[in-house]
């Protein structure tokens, strides 16, 4: 069934267990997304940005977004686990318009590059067309930076989360669910030294918002698909991400939706190598991504476990 995106967290937020919010930009991710979730019976949230809907939709962002709810509702209206679509930092209005025009059943809105009042205007007024229509809304607080080795360099502790700040934001904006920078970055490179993350800010975010929470940056890097891409030709020299461990403790403390687009893009190009560099006579496009969507869907599995929503749709 569609749903919406709070219906999902509520219930995660309630119960302490955490939902992976899987990005897409084509057909191939989602399919194998929906059988994760059907083989795991979690719930399953699906992310775009908005460089997904412009490529989807060759440019026209209504196009792209209305092409996503559509691939998206396709599956979800004939399938028994909860989905939603969300769109994954929402920085321009015409995105975030488009996207709850279409259907989406959630926007983030991220502002978090602007001052703190700054912010808290722009992410009202989202909020407040959103809500107007049944729209959930995520918006950041602090920006993603990672945690330099164990020393929290000056600057970036300006760059986490302000725990009563978010109080007072979420008090303010009405948004449904928050995303705290904790010491996470995008990427496949992450963390300078140590994985750390800030859990005694995230605690405290918890307990001042009580509201679903989200980690940004939280793809975890397997190095055993570091190594196989390797083996057929990557190089991906220095890939690091967040360790299973440490995503279980941020879960313990109040974690419930978790970002995860890298591990996915990762494994998908690991096994495209090795399919290719094992079938040089294959052309047939429902063929030659085969591998890659059983190392992305084995990813996928994995977390969804892992983050202990399985068995919860
Ligand atoms: O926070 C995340 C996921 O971060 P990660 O790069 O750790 O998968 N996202 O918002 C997904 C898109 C951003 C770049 O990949
Ligand atoms: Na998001
Ligand atoms: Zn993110």
């Amino acid at each position: 069934a569609y749903v919406n995106t709070k219906e999902i967290l509520e219930k995660a937020s309630q119960e302490f267990y955490a939902v992976p919010a899987l990005n897409i930009n084509n057909l191939e991710f989602l399919q194998v997304i929906i059988e994760a979730g059907l083989e795991e019976r979690a719930p399953v949230i699906i992310e775009t940005s908005e460089g997904a809907i412009k490529y989807a939709g060759n440019g026209n962002i209504l196009r792209g977004a209305k092409l996503f709810v559509d691939m998206v509702r396709a599956y979800a209206d004939t399938i028994d686990i909860p989905v939603a679509l969300h769109l994954d930092h929402g920085k321009h209005f015409e995105f975030i318009m488009a996207a709850i025009k279409a259907g989406y059943s959630s926007v983030m809105i991220d502002a978090s590059e602007y001052p703190f009042e700054e912010n808290l205007k722009i992410t009202k007024k989202i909020v407040e067309i959103a809500h107007s229509v049944g729209v959930s809304v995520e918006a950041e607080l602090g920006r993603l930076v990672g945690i330099e080795d164990n020393v929290i360099v000056e600057e970036h502790e300006a760059a986490l989360v302000d725990p009563d700040e978010a109080a007072e934001f979420v008090e303010k904006t009405g948004v449904d669910f928050l995303a705290p920078a904790i010491g996470t970055s995008h990427g496949a490179f992450k963390f300078k030294g140590a994985a750390k993350l800030d859990f005694d800010r995230l605690k405290k975010v918890k307990n001042l918002t009580n509201k679903p929470l989200v980690l940004h940056g939280a793809s975890s890097v397997p190095q055993e698909i570091v190594k196989l891409a390797e083996e057929y030709g990557a190089n991906f020299k220095g890939a690091k991400g967040v360790p299973s461990e440490i995503l279980k403790e941020a879960v313990r403390y109040g974690i419930n939706k978790v970002n995860t687009d890298t591990d996915l893009r990762m494994a998908f190009v690991a096994g495209l190598r090795e399919f290719l560099a094992g079938n040089p006579a294959e052309f047939d496009p429902r063929k030659y991504f085969k591998t890659s969507k059983e190392y992305v869907k084995k990813v996928i599995k994995d977390r969804m476990r892992l983050l202990d929503c399985a068995n919860k749709a």
